[in-house]
């Protein structure tokens, strides 16, 4: 028997975006993303990582190009691409800091159990304020409620953005066994040795537009095709 295909459940051509006057941020980008994958997004600063994840999730209007969710053209906004299946965990996370961990869980539309089964870790900080919670446990937050509405996809920028390895590998542990349970994943990362561990495929991007891609496999064996693409251009 032929070996299936898979079906991209998100995929984007052409895509340009950016901000005011100024020149696209991001320029021209092919991507695929199919359930059971990660793809990590790897660059510089102001590569346009975190612009193409907003783009991609209807968060800011691509200025050209085309969007698919599931095979469809879509044009539709955030809150309607999240009820779709779409997760975006933010670089700001956007845990509500003076609401407690149940609340800002309720808040999300997530399943409390099931946010509980992802990290048990939160078990005991179920009432407290989030803001009294450690950087890597509002990142838990941020996560358990993303993951808790069973999305097809997350997208998730800088998830260990300035925590401890051993929470960011936590973090990345959690996104990799949800990946192995059909989720599509992009993940922007600055931690690019955390990123490869658990990516199946990489692209990077720098000035907008993509410097390398190709499987993760092929960078862990050889990263020197990364150093090459971070490298500015002569
Ligand atoms: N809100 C904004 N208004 C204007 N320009 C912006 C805005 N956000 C980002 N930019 C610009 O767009 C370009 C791409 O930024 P973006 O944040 O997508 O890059 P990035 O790869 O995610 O960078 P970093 O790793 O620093 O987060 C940069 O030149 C940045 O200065």
């Amino acid at each position: 028997m032929p070996a299936s295909v898979p079906v991209p459940v998100l995929t984007a051509r052409g895509l340009s975006a950016g901000y005011g006057e100024g020149g696209p941020a991001v320029r021209d980008l092919d991507l695929d993303l199919c359930p059971g994958e990660i793809v990590t997004l790897l660059g510089p600063n102001g590569a346009g990582k975190t612009t193409t994840l907003l783009a991609l999730s209807g968060a800011l209007r691509p200025r050209t190009g085309v969007v698919r969710w599931a095979g469809r053209v879509t044009t539709a906004p955030l809150h309607q691409r999240a009820r779709a299946g779409l997760a975006l965990v933010p670089e700001d996370r956007s845990v509500i800091m003076e609401l407690t961990v149940r609340e800002n869980l309720r808040l999300g539309a997530a399943d409390t159990d099931l946010a509980l089964e992802t990290f048990p870790e939160l078990a005991g900080h179920l009432d407290r304020r989030a803001g009294l919670l450690s950087g890597g446990q509002q990142q838990m937050v941020a996560l358990a409620r993303a993951l808790a509405r069973r999305p097809a996809a997350l997208l998730a920028d800088e998830l260990s953005l300035g925590l401890a390895p051993r929470i960011a590998e936590r973090l990345l542990g959690v996104v990799r066994a949800a990946a192995d349970g059909g989720l599509a994943v992009l993940l922007v990362e600055q931690h690019v040795r955390s990123a490869l561990a658990v990516a199946d495929r990489v692209i990077v991007l720098r000035h907008g537009q993509v410097a390398w891609s190709g499987p993760a496999e092929q960078a862990r064996a050889d990263p020197d095709v990364l150093v090459g693409a971070y490298l500015p251009l002569a």
